[in-house]
């Protein structure tokens, strides 16, 4: 008889439920959206799609989508701004890779109990309609993670 775990999903399956799926965006460092926004439209040959404030991440980002590729270009809006403080010690470039999760919450469980360390303890509001937690580089090869979940309405 198959244990029933959480959702009616046997434990045996469980694990297939919460794990990153695709890479949802690159997220890269710049000091002005206007002047990238050109930059990287004349190397994609395609405009961006949208452009959004976060002002809870004190940044303004702008994406653009080639095929399934995401690329989310960020901007600081203050001084204080994780991108900023990026920017300011390390110049532009790759800041971090998002990855799409179905449950964020039952992820973020799995990862806490791994080890690595949640930079959010509960999920928060991310641009394109995601909620979002961030992994600390120092435990990920010093690569800045990002996990969405798309809302659901
Ligand atoms: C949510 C909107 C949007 C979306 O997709 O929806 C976004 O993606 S918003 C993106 C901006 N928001 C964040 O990055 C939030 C998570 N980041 C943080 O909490 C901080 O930036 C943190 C904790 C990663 C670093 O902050 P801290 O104040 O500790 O800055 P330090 O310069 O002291 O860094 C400590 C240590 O980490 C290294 N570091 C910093 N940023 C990165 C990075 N992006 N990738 C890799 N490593 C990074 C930094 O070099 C320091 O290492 P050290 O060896 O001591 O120099
Ligand atoms: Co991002």
């Amino acid at each position: 008889m198959s244990v029933i775990f959480g959702r009616n999903v046997p434990l045996h399956l469980h694990h297939q439920l919460t794990m990153l799926t695709n890479v949802e965006h690159l997220g890269i460092a710049v000091k002005s959206l206007a002047a990238s926004d050109e930059l990287f439209t004349k190397l994609f040959n395609v405009a961006p799609y949208k452009h959004e404030e976060v002002a809870s991440e004190g940044v303004t980002t702008s994406f653009f989508k080639i095929n399934q590729t995401k690329i989310e270009l960020l901007e600081a809006t203050n001084p204080d701004s994780p991108i900023a403080k990026f920017v300011e010690k390390k110049g532009e470039g790759i800041h971090h890779i998002a990855f799409e999760v179905d449950d964020i919450l039952s992820e973020m469980e799995r990862l806490k109990n791994e080890g690595f360390v949640l930079l959010n303890e509960t999920p928060k509001n991310g641009a394109d309609n995601k909620l979002v937690c961030f992994l600390h580089p120092k435990g990920t090869n010093g690569v800045l993670i990002e996990l969405c979940q798309e809302k659901k309405d």
